[in-house]
Parts: structure tokens; C-alpha cells; sequence
């Protein structure tokens, strides 16, 4: 048995960083977490405090408060740090302050001697991926963000709630921009094995313009969730926790990630959510749905929002 330790840091520890480092710790998934932020009182609290909880975690970890050369022996390095939404805001007016804040952190990183994977939460999370994808120049499979990841978890449980079937009987993604464009593949979709248009057809209860107002709401869920508490963080962290283990338990599981496409749903040059097999390596490969026209029609305008946003950005560095 080999007897290598995994190890993952974090860096930015606000609501979604200590919240993924709390979901890491419950569920016991890796041996050594490091924590790094600009604010390093708040990291080092934030240290102490998980440690007090690992007497009553699943499986030891080691955590600790740390600094980039952490980085060099790391698995995984897992950016949340930089600045959210406050409310009206985009995702995507986050994207200059944001980049700015990334070319530091990923120079810092590289520096370190670090040859692991990256994993991205920050928004606007397909721009700031493609941004440490630049910036490290680390081939892009080892380059991965969380995308629609979190977009999929609303619209499945939303979906489990609708049809009163357990959510993990549901099958359906969000692909496109982490964002305003992104779009539900509704004729891919599948609950309990039965496809949303037969469950339509088989009970006039079900009707489309419930589940219409139930991708809005899944859209928006972002919107509505900053208005009531400033921000969202536990759903987030439950996603990037499951990336996590797809990853370091080398599990070729499909989720909903921003992946870099060479080609695939005819675009390349761009980091975008769509379903991806994940796992030790990174992203093994995009997986490519057939889509139908319209939604091909909006995931080609979902592609060219991302790019004209990022294009004048990119430019200044
Ligand atoms: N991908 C997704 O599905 C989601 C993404 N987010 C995004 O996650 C990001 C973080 O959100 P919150 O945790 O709510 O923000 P926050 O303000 O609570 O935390 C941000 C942390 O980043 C740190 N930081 C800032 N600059 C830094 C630097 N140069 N080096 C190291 N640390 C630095 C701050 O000190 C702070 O602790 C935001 O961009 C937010 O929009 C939030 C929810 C879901
Ligand atoms: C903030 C954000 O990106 C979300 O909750 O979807």
C-alpha cells in the first residue's frame, strides 16, 4: 500500500473557502489541508477552529495555516479567493478585479514548484479559469473550474422536488457560462429513468411552464440567495467537496465542470461548464452531448458572451 498523503490547500478562506475546508474535514476526505488567504489572522483562526473539530471527524486530517510554498507538495490547489457579489452585481462584473487578484496568486503558486491540479471557484469562474490556465501555463487538463457544477445541484434537486423523486434519481445538467447564459439541456434530462418530455406527456399535472420558472429559478438561485444573506457558500463547497473526491479518489466521474474546448461543441480557446469525466489527472475528457438546436443556439451565445467579456481583459495582460 502506498503510503503517500494527499494534500489539499486552500486558498481564500472567506464564506466558500472555510466552508470547503468544513465540508472537506466532515467527510474525511483528504489527509493534509493547508490554509492560505491574504488575511492570514482569519486564515490561522480559521486553522485552530478546524482543529478543534477533528476529534469528532470520519478520518484524521492535518490542517494547517500556511503560505505558497505549501503548494509544492500539494495535490490540489483550490482557489476561492478574490472578491463576491454584492447585490446586482454579475458574476461577470467581477472579472478585472478578479484577474488582478489571480495573476499574484497563480505566479505565487507556480513559483512553488507546484505540479498538481487547480480547481476554481472564484467568479466569474469559466473567465478566472481560463485566466489560471494562461498565467501557469499547466497543461488544460490539470486546469479545471467548478463551472455549472453547483447550476446542476440546484436543477436536480429542484427537479427531485418537482417530480417527488430523490434527487439522486435525477439526471440533468446545466451546461454553459456559470452565469446569466448558461441553459438546462432539457432534452437530455431524465428522471428515474424516464424523460422529462414522457413524464409531460404521461400526467397532465406536470406542466412546461412550471418547469420553465424552475430553470429561472435555478438561474437566479444566486441572485435571490445574495439578496436574503449577502452570499451563498454551503452549496458551493458541497461541489467542490465532490470534485475533490472525484479527483483524489481517481473516481471518472461526470460533472458538470468549466473545461477548456479544443473542438468539442464546436468551439475552442474557451473554459465553459459542461459534463467532463474527472479524475487523478484532472479532466480526462469532455464529454459531448447532442444537443438540440436550441440549445445549441444558446450554448454558441453563452460561448460568445464568455469570450467578449474576456477578450479586453486578457488584452491589458
Ligand atoms: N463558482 C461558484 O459556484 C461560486 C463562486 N463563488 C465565488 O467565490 C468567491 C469567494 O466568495 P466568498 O468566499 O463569498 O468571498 P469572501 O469575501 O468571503 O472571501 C474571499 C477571501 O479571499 C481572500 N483574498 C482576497 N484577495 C486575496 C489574495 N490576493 N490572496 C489570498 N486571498 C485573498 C479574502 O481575504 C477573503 O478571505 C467569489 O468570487 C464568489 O463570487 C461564490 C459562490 C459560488
Ligand atoms: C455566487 C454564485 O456564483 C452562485 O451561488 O451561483
Amino acid at each position: 500500500m502506498s503510503d503517500r498523503v494527499n494534500r489539499v490547500v486552500l486558498v481564500g478562506t472567506g464564506a466558500v473557502g472555510s466552508s470547503y475546508a468544513f465540508a472537506l474535514l466532515n467527510q474525511g476526505v483528504t489527509e493534509e489541508l493547508v490554509l492560505v488567504d491574504l488575511n492570514k489572522e482569519k486564515s490561522e483562526g480559521d486553522a485552530m477552529d478546524l482543529n478543534h473539530g477533528i476529534p469528532f471527524a470520519p478520518s484524521p486530517t492535518k490542517i494547517w495555516f500556511g503560505d505558497y510554498s505549501d503548494c509544492k507538495d500539494a495535490d490540489l490547489v483550490v482557489i476561492c479567493a478574490g472578491a463576491n457579489q454584492k447585490p446586482g452585481e454579475t458574476r461577470l462584473d467581477l472579472v478585472e478585479k478578479n484577474t488582478r487578484i489571480f495573476k499574484g496568486i497563480v505566479d505565487e503558486i507556480v513559483a512553488s514548484g507546484f505540479e498538481g491540479i487547480f480547481l476554481v471557484a472564484t467568479n466569474p469562474v469559466d473567465i478566472l479559469t481560463y485566466v489560471v490556465w494562461k498565467f501557469s501555463g499547466f497543461p488544460k487538463e490539470r486546469v479545471i473550474g467548478s463551472g455549472t457544477i453547483l447550476d446542476t445541484a440546484r436543477f436536480r434537486f429542484l427537479l427531485g422536488e418537482y417530480f417527488d423523486i430523490d434527487t439522486r434519481n435525477v439526471h440533468a445538467y446545466i451546461i454553459g457560462e456559470h452565469g446569466d447564459t448558461e441553459l438546462p439541456v432539457w432534452s437530455r434530462a431524465d428522471v428515474a429513468g424516464i424523460t422529462v418530455a414522457e413524464w409531460l406527456e404521461q400526467n397532465e399535472q406536470y406542466k412546461q411552464e412550471d418547469l420553465d420558472q424552475l430553470f429561472l429559478n435555478v438561474r437566479d438561485a444566486a441572485y435571490q440567495i445574495i439578496e436574503r444573506k449577502g452570499a451563498t457558500y454551503y452549496g458551493i463547497a458541497m461541489g467542490l467537496v465532490r470534485l475533490t473526491k472525484a479527483i483524489l479518489q481517481n473516481e471518472n466521474a461526470v460533472l458538470t465542470v468549466s473545461a477548456y474546448l479544443n473542438g468539442e461543441y464546436g468551439h475552442e480557446d474557451v473554459y465553459i461548464g459542461v459534463p467532463a469525466v474527472v479524475n487523478r489527472k484532472g479532466i480526462r475528457e469532455v464529454v459531448e452531448l447532442k444537443l438540440d438546436d436550441e440549445e445549441k443556439a444558446k450554448f454558441n451565445h453563452s460561448v460568445n458572451v464568455l469570450k467578449s467579456t474576456m477578450e479586453p481583459v486578457l488584452e491589458k495582460d
